[in-house]
C-alpha cells in the first residue's frame, strides 16, 4: 500500500491566507498554489494542501478528514461548542499557537447608549456569526438575551433595527467607530492555530508533523528575534546588555585600535524598540545595528 500523503487544510482567501502559505514555504515546502485548485500537491515533501473556507477548517480536522489544519482560535472554539452541544466528535490537539490572526471577539452597543456592564444587555437582542461563543459568555454573567444569526454585515445590524448590540470579531475598531458603535466587552481573544487530528496518524506522519512543527516553531522564533550589533564604551557594557530585551549571553569582541571600547553581538528574541535604541547611544552605543534573522534552529 503506497503511504498516504500528509493533509493540511488552510483558508483559500481571506485574512489568513496569505500567512499561512508564507508560513508553510517558510518551513520549507514547495507550493504553487496560484491556480484555484481545492488540493494542491507540495513538490518536496509527501504533503497537499487542501485550501477551503476557513468554517471548514475545524470540522475537516474534527472529523479526520485532514491531519492538520490552521485556522482562528474563533472560529475553532464556535465549531466545538456547536458539536459539545449536538454530541458530534470536537477532539482535536493544538499544535501551536502561530503569531498572526489576532483579533477579538466583543460585545459592541451604539457609541452613546449608556454602558452598565452586560445586564445593560437583559432582554436584547445580539446579532453575531458566533451565537455559541455568544450563549458561553452571556450564561456565564447570567442575562437573559436573545440572538440573531447573521453571517456577514454584523455592525451594520443595529442601525438597520436588527438587533441593539452586536457580538463581532474586533481589530483595530475602525469598523465599529465607522458604524456609529462602541465596544463594551471582549469575551474572546483568538489568534491563528495549528491543530492535529485526534485520529492517530501513520509512525511516518507523525514524524513529518514533528518535523514541521519544530520548523514552525523555528520560523516564529526566527520571526520574532533580531540580531542586533553595536558598539558599547567597556564603562557602560552592562547597562547596555541589561537593555537588549530576552538576549542571551551576547558575544563581545576587542575593536582594532580602542581600548575603551568593543563591540556587540547578541541575538534578541523580542523586537527593539526606536526607544531601547535610543537608551542605548545615549549609553554612548555607536553603529547599532538591528538585523532580521531568516532561520533558526535550537
Ligand atoms: N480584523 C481582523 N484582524 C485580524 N484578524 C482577523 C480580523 N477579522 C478576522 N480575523 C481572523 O481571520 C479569520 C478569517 O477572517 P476572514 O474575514 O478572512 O473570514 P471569512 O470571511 O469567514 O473567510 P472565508 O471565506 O474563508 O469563510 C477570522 O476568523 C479571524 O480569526
Ligand atoms: O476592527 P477592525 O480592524 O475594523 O476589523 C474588524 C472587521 O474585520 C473583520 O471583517 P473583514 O474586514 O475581514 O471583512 P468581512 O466582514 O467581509 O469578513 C470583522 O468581521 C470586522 O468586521
Ligand atoms: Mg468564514
Amino acid at each position: 500500500m503506497t503511504q498516504q500523503r500528509l493533509r493540511i487544510a488552510i483558508q483559500k482567501s481571506g485574512r489568513l491566507a496569505d500567512e499561512c502559505q508564507t508560513l508553510l514555504k517558510g518551513a520549507g515546502l514547495k507550493l504553487n498554489l496560484r491556480d484555484q485548485r481545492l488540493l494542491s500537491h507540495c513538490q518536496n515533501l509527501p504533503i497537499d494542501i487542501l485550501r477551503v473556507r476557513d468554517d471548514d477548517i475545524p470540522g475537516l480536522v474534527m472529523d479526520g478528514v485532514v491531519d492538520l489544519g490552521i485556522v482562528g482560535e474563533n472560529v475553532l472554539e464556535e465549531e466545538r461548542l456547536e458539536r459539545e452541544a449536538m454530541n458530534r466528535p470536537c477532539e482535536f490537539t493544538t499544535l501551536r499557537r502561530l503569531d498572526f490572526g489576532g483579533c477579538r471577539l466583543s460585545l459592541a452597543v451604539d457609541k452613546d447608549l449608556a454602558w452598565d456592564g452586560p445586564t445593560t444587555l437583559a432582554g436584547k437582542r445580539i446579532a453575531t456569526s458566533y451565537p455559541y461563543l455568544l450563549a458561553s459568555y452571556m450564561k456565564k454573567t447570567g442575562v437573559p438575551f436573545s440572538d440573531c444569526m447573521l453571517k456577514g454585515s454584523v455592525e451594520v445590524a443595529p442601525r438597520a433595527g436588527l438587533a441593539d448590540a452586536i457580538c463581532d470579531l474586533v481589530s483595530t475598531g475602525a469598523t465599529l467607530e465607522a458604524n456609529g458603535l462602541k465596544e463594551t466587552e471582549v469575551i474572546f481573544r483568538s489568534k491563528a492555530t495549528l491543530i492535529q487530528t485526534a485520529s492517530p496518524l501513520s509512525a511516518t506522519n507523525q514524524e513529518l508533523v514533528d518535523k514541521l512543527l519544530t520548523r514552525i516553531n523555528g520560523v516564529i522564533q526566527a520571526r520574532e528575534s533580531k540580531y542586533i550589533m553595536l558598539h558599547a564604551p567597556k564603562a557602560t557594557l552592562d547597562q547596555v546588555v541589561a537593555l537588549l530585551p530576552g538576549a542571551e549571553n551576547p558575544t563581545i569582541l576587542p575593536l582594532a585600535q580602542d581600548s575603551e571600547r568593543v563591540a556587540l553581538h547578541a541575538v534578541s528574541s523580542e523586537t527593539l524598540f526606536w526607544e531601547t535604541m535610543e537608551q542605548l547611544k545615549a549609553l554612548g552605543a555607536s553603529s547599532i545595528l538591528v538585523l532580521p534573522i531568516e532561520k533558526m534552529l535550537g
